[in-house]
C-alpha cells in the first residue's frame, strides 16, 4: 500500500481540486463522512452517546466540525471543543464551523485560560473523543496550553479516534517532539501518510483505518517508484504457485558462508532460515575444523569445511574453494558469525570484486567493508545489505543517533550511491532500492530482538532470492515474513522467550498465509 508524505497528500487533494473540480469542501465532507463511518463500525449506534470533538484551527479541525455535524444528526450528543477563536477559521474549515453555529449547536473555547476547567468537565460525561487538532499541516512541537490538553484527553481512560494522524505526529517521520494524541484508533484520508507507519508515530496512531474521500485513482495509484507499507497482498503478488514440474534444482542452489569457532548456531540458523523459506538446496561453509558440529544438526543442508585461521575464522586461503563453490550456486549469503579476524576481513574484500552471483551481506561481512565501502559500490552482482543500525553507522560513518533519526533517508541514499538494496533493520525495518523504491515492514516486535533472529533473516532473503524474487522483493518479503513469524512465536511464546529458532518454526504459518 501506498504512503504519502505531507507535501505529497497536499499534491495529490490540490490536483484533485484543480484537475478534476472537485471541491476541497466535498472533500471535506468525505472525509468526516468516512469518520463517522468508522466510527459506527466500531460501536454500531451512535444515538445518545456523548462525544468529544476537539477542534483545531485547519482543515483537520474543519474535517472534525463535519464529524460534529454528522453524529449530531445520527443523534449523538456533541461537544465541539475549539482549540482556537473562531475569527482564526478560513476557508473550508470556516464553512463549516458556520454551518455547526447556525444549526444552534454550542461550542465551548478551550484556548482560554478557563478552558482547561471547560474541557475537565466536558471529559467527565464523554464518551468518545475525536481528535481534530492538528493533521498534516503541523509542525514542530505543540504549545504549552495545547500539551495540557493533550495530557488531559490521554489520562481521560476514553477512547480516542484521530482523525488523519494523531495530533502531534509529524506526518513525514512519525517524530513527536513534544505532547502527542495518543489514539485508539486513526481514520486517515486518501493515503496513509508515512508518520503513521514510522515509530513512535505508529505506536500514539492505534489501529488505522484508511477511507476514501473520492480522489480519483490516477492520483492516488502507485506508479513508478514510491514509498509502499508492505502487507500481506503487496508480498503476496511476488510469489508464485510451485510448478508441478519442480525440482529442487528450480528453487535455488544456495551457498552460506557463515559461522566461526564459537558461532557455529549463526550459520545454523541462516542455513535453516533459507532451507525454511523455500531453497531447493543449501550448502553452508563454514570453517573446516567446525564443520562437523556444524552438520551434526543440519540434516537437510550440505556442508563443506574452508582453510582456516588459528582462531577457527576463514582465512585468505579459502578465496579459490569457495569461488568454486560459488560456481555451483545461484545465490551467496555471508557475514553472520564470521567475525572480524582481520584475515576473514581481508577474505571478504578480495571475494567481493570477484562475485558472479546475487549476494546477501549481513553482520560481520558488513563491518569487513566499513573501511572500504567504495567496494560494495563497484560489485557487478545484485547485492542485498542487512545492516542494523550499529552497523549503518559504521558503512556510513556517522552516529547511530544520526541513522535512527533518518531512518528511510539514510537507506534510501546509501540504496543509490552504493547501486544494491539496503534492508534498515530496527523497529519499522526499511527497504530501500538502487532504483529508489521503499518498502516500510509493519510486521515485527521487540521480542525478535534476540541473538540470531538476523542470521534467520539473511537465509531467508537467500532463500527467497534463489527462487527467483528480484533482489528488493526477497528482502521486503523476507523483512514482513521473518517479522510475521516472530510476531506468530511470539503470541504463543512471550516476547521473553522467544528466540530465534522459535521465529524459523513459525516461518511455515507466515509463508501459508501467502499462499492462502
Ligand atoms: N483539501 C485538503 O487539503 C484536505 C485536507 N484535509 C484535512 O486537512 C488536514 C491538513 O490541513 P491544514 O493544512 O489546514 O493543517 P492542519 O489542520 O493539519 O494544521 C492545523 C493548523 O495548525 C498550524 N500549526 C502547525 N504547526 C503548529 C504548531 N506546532 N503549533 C500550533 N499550530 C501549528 C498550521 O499552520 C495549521 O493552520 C489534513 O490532515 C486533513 O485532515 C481533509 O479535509 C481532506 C481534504
Ligand atoms: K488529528
Amino acid at each position: 500500500m501506498r504512503v504519502v508524505t505531507a507535501e505529497e497528500m497536499r499534491q495529490i487533494d490540490q490536483d484533485a481540486m484543480e484537475q478534476y473540480g472537485i471541491p476541497g469542501v466535498v472533500l471535506m465532507e468525505n472525509a468526516g463522512i468516512g469518520v463517522v463511518r468508522v466510527i459506527e463500525e466500531l460501536i454500531q449506534n451512535v444515538r445518545g452517546k456523548v462525544f468529544s470533538v476537539l477542534v483545531g484551527k485547519g482543515n483537520n479541525g474543519g474535517d472534525g466540525l463535519v464529524i460534529a455535524r454528522h453524529l449530531h444528526n445520527k443523534g449523538a450528543q456533541v461537544k465541539v471543543l475549539l482549540m482556537a477563536n473562531p475569527s482564526d477559521f478560513r476557508g473550508d474549515a470556516k464553512v463549516n464551523l458556520n454551518i455547526w453555529e447556525k444549526m444552534g449547536q454550542p461550542i465551548y473555547q478551550i484556548n482560554q485560560t478557563t478552558g482547561i476547567n471547560i474541557l475537565k468537565l466536558a471529559l467527565l460525561s464523554t464518551d468518545i473523543i475525536v481528535d481534530a487538532l492538528y493533521g498534516t499541516g503541523f509542525h514542530g512541537e505543540v504549545e504549552e496550553k495545547v500539551a495540557k490538553v493533550i495530557e488531559l484527553v490521554n489520562v481521560s481512560n476514553r477512547p480516542i479516534i484521530s482523525v488523519d494522524i494523531p495530533s502531534g505526529v509529524l506526518a513525514d517521520s512519525g517524530k513527536v517532539l513534544g505532547a502527542c494524541i495518543r489514539a485508539n484508533h486513526t481514520v486517515t484520508f486518501g493515503l496513509p501518510k508515512l508518520g503513521l507507519v514510522m515509530e513512535p508515530g505508529a505506536s500514539f496512531a492505534g489501529e488505522i483505518h484508511v477511507v476514501d474521500i473520492s480522489l480519483p485513482g490516477k492520483l492516488t495509484d502507485l506508479s513508478g517508484s514510491g514509498k509502499q507499507l508492505l502487507t500481506l497482498e503487496t508480498i503476496s503478488a511476488w510469489f508464485s504457485p510451485r510448478s508441478p514440474e519442480g525440482h529442487k534444482g528450480s528453487y535455488g542452489r544456495v551457498l552460506i558462508l557463515a559461522g566461526s569457532r564459537g558461532m557455529v548456531g549463526a550459520a545454523r540458523l541462516t542455513a535453516k532460515g533459507a532451507l525454511r523459506a523455500g531453497a531447493g538446496l543449501v550448502t553452508l561453509a563454514v570453517p573446516e575444523s567446525v564443520q562437523p558440529v556444524a552438520a551434526a544438526s543440519l540434516d537437510e543442508a550440505m556442508t563443506k569445511g574452508l582453510p582456516e585461521t588459528g582462531e577457527g575464522t576463514f582465512s585468505e586461503d579459502a578465496l579459490d574453494m569457495l569461488l568454486e563453490y560459488c560456481k555451483q550456486a545461484d545465490v551467496l549469503a555471508l557475514g553472520p558469525g564470521i567475525t572480524t579476524h582481520p584475515e576473514t576481513v581481508k577474505l571478504i574484500r578480495t571475494l567481493l570484486p570477484k562475485l558472479t552471483i546475487p549476494t546477501v551481506i549481513d553482520a560481520d561481512g558488513l563491518n569487513a567493508l566499513s573501511e572500504s565501502t567504495d567496494i560494495l559500490g563497484n560489485t557487478t552482482v545484485p547485492l542485498v545489505i542487512t545492516p542494523h543500525p550499529g552497523e549503518m553507522s559504521r558503512l556510513l560513518n556517522i552516529s547511530v543517533h544520526e541513522i535512527q533519526d533518518d531512518r528511510l533517508n539514510y537507506a534510501t541514499v546509501a540504496a543509490i550511491e552504493w547501486n544494491l538494496t539496503v534492508l534498515l533493520k530496527g523497529a519499522g525495518t526499511i527497504v530501500a532500492s538502487p532504483g529508489g523504491n521503499v518498502y516500510i515492514n509493519p510486521t515485527g516486535n521487540p521480542g525478535m530482538a534476540t541473538g540470531g533472529s538476523g542470521d534467520v533473516l539473511t537465509g531467508i532473503i537467500a532463500g527467497l532470492l534463489g527462487q527467483g524474487l528480484a533482489p528488493e522483493h526477497a528482502a521486503a518479503a523476507g523483512a514482513y515474513l521473518h517479522g510475521r513469524a516472530g510476531d506468530l512465536a511470539v503470541r504463543q511464546l512471550g516476547q521473553m522467550s522467544t528466540l530465534a529458532g522459535d521465529i524459523l518454526k513459525y516461518l511455515p504459518e507466515a509463508l501459508r498465509e501467502v499462499f492462502k
